[in-house]
């Protein structure tokens, strides 16, 4: 039977699941099977009835929650007056990405794969489980499904004998083509890219505000271990409002140092400009970056060298790879058997994409411009508890933020990268903006504003002074909160 062309439909909050969901794409291809991979609300899910071959790919979020990309999709999925045959022409199967320390573990890939059951859906085999709290991640219960998998899936559609499997080591082509410019554009695409000309709706991921910050200031003792700053921003017609417990998100910005240094180790000119464009039609190109970019912007916006790499990572560096010794050692970091070994390298002393790209310098050198944005993922936003009441102070949001910083084995201490740009942060020595939107939270309050509530934090370090439990009215900020 010819390729049906899979679709893997992932929902995603921190990336896992979205770098789970290329892997599957790589190694579709690899067999030679056309495959789209898409977050979940970025497809049209009224074609979901004439798709024959689904893999989903599904984290749990906040309390056994979806993540936001999968909402909408979530809600229309569990709509009562859908069919019970309306999958019945569709195989599929569901990867889920938990954490079995939270009570809901996998809530939202085991309630999905019995839906999709009711829905007439055929499941290809048992939804897998994949746990943050294993030894070797959630890869651990991953790989050997994936290889159950691919079985079933080749079982239904051969590769064709003429062309075989592309193996690992043969790298695939890139996403995209960073076509360099012969000079700097006249216009600056970046500033203009960023403030936005004139914002359609209230600020977005793809249109955040930006906005200035007010203050900046330590509120812990200077002896004490957690520096906990208080940040206000001031949003003046932003269009930006919100309830207690919403959170604002921030898309922070790499150290100009790790910049240069990046450029420095992968040969790169940080003055040079580029235009994107995906290989292959219906591919868009990424909403964060300006066209023309910089390799100056394109790496302090958006490519995420100061988080722990991925196995993938690994993966297509020991494909890119000219160096024998550096090959064989990436290899081995890709391969089932390396990953206690990776774990050890990179999980556990929190080792970063830039480090590691150090430590490789052979490779480094040798990488492609084109397959940045396939080796590197971009910088998440990160999420923080508005501390502040519209009411009380208007046109201003107020965060807490708990500046991460410890040590690994390592020599250099590990600095969060949102907190310790945010701290860095002098608006005393000059105008300074910060993208930011805002999101509802996940909490629902009582009605009646004096009914106690529990207040707990899933962090210890999140803030000093923040008890783990504490009871009283809405008042502070915190993670998770139920009526009492
Ligand atoms: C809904 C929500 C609301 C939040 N509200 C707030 C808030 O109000 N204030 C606030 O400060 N934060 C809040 N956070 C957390 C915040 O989003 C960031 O995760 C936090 O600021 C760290 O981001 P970072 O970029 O500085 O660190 P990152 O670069 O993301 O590094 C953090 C990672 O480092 C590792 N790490 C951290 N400390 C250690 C350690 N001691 N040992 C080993 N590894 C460690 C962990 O893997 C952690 O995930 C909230 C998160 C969520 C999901
Ligand atoms: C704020 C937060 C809430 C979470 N809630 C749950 C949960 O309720 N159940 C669960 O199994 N895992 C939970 N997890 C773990 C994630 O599902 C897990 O880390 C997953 O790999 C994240 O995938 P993603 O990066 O694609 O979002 C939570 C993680 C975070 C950060």
């Amino acid at each position: 039977m010819p390729s049906p062309g899979l679709l893997v439909l992932f929902g995603s909050q921190t990336g896992t699941a979205q770098d789970v969901s290329e892997r599957l794409g790589r190694e579709a291809r690899r067999r030679r099977l056309d495959c789209r991979v898409q977050a979940l609300d970025s497809y049209s899910v009224v074609n979901l009835i004439s798709e024959p071959l689904v893999i989903f790919v599904c984290a749990t979020a906040g309390q056994g929650d979806p993540p936001d990309n999968m909402k909408n999709f979530w809600r229309f999925i569990f709509r009562k007056n859908l069919p019970p045959t309306s999958l019945c022409q569709m195989d599929f199967a569901v990867l889920g990405l938990g954490d079995s320390s939270y009570a809901k573990f996998n809530f939202v890939a085991k309630k999905l794969h019995r839906r999709l059951l009711q829905l007439g859906g055929s499941a290809l085999l048992p939804a897998c489980l994949g746990d943050d709290q294993h030894e070797l991640g959630p890869d651990a219960a991953i790989d050997p499904w994936l290889h159950d998998l691919w079985e079933k899936v080749l079982g239904l559609y051969p590769v064709p004998p003429d062309l075989g499997v592309i193996p690992p080591g043969v790298p695939l082509p890139s996403k995209f083509t960073l076509r360099f410019l012969p000079e700097a554009p006249k216009m600056c695409s970046e500033e203009q890219h960023v403030a936005g000309a004139d914002p359609p709706g209230p600020p977005s991921e793809q249109q955040p505000f930006l906005a200035p910050m007010v203050t900046n200031q330590r509120v812990t003792s200077p002896s004490h271990f957690q520096d906990v700053r208080l940040i206000e921003f001031d949003i003046t017609g932003s269009g930006l409002s919100f309830a207690a417990g919403d959170v604002v998100l921030i898309r922070p910005q790499n150290q100009a140092s790790h910049v240069q240094q990046f450029c420095r180790v992968l040969g790169l000119d940080p003055d040079q400009f580029f235009t994107l464009l995906p290989r292959e039609p219906g591919v868009p190109c990424p909403t964060q970056l300006p066209q023309p970019c910089s390799v100056r912007h394109l790496v302090s916006h958006y490519l995420d060298v100061a988080s722990v790499p991925r196995r993938s990572f690994f993966e297509l560096l020991a494909c890119l790879s000219p160096h024998e010794l550096e090959r064989e050692k990436l290899l081995q970091f890709s391969a089932p058997q390396g990953q206690e070994e990776l774990y050890s390298y990179c999980n556990r002393p929190r080792r970063t994409v830039l480090e590691v790209l150090c430590d490789f310098p052979h490779t480094a050198g040798a990488v492609p411009a084109d397959y940045l944005l396939d080796l590197i993922p971009p910088i998440r936003p990160r999420a923080f508890s508005i501390a502040s009441s519209l009411l009380a102070h208007p046109s201003r949001l107020q965060i807490l933020v708990a500046v991460v910083h410890y040590r690994t084995r390592l020599k250099e201490p590990r600095r969060g990268l949102c907190s310790s740009w945010l701290a860095s942060l002098d608006p005393g020595r000059g105008p300074v903006q910060v993208p930011l939107w805002v999101r509802p939270g996940s909490l629902t309050f009582p009605e009646t504003p004096d009914t106690p509530v529990i207040m707990e934090t899933s962090c210890s370090s999140a803030a000093a002074g923040a008890t783990k439990t504490s009871i009283g009215n809405l008042s502070g900020w915190s993670w998770r909160g139920r009526a009492a």
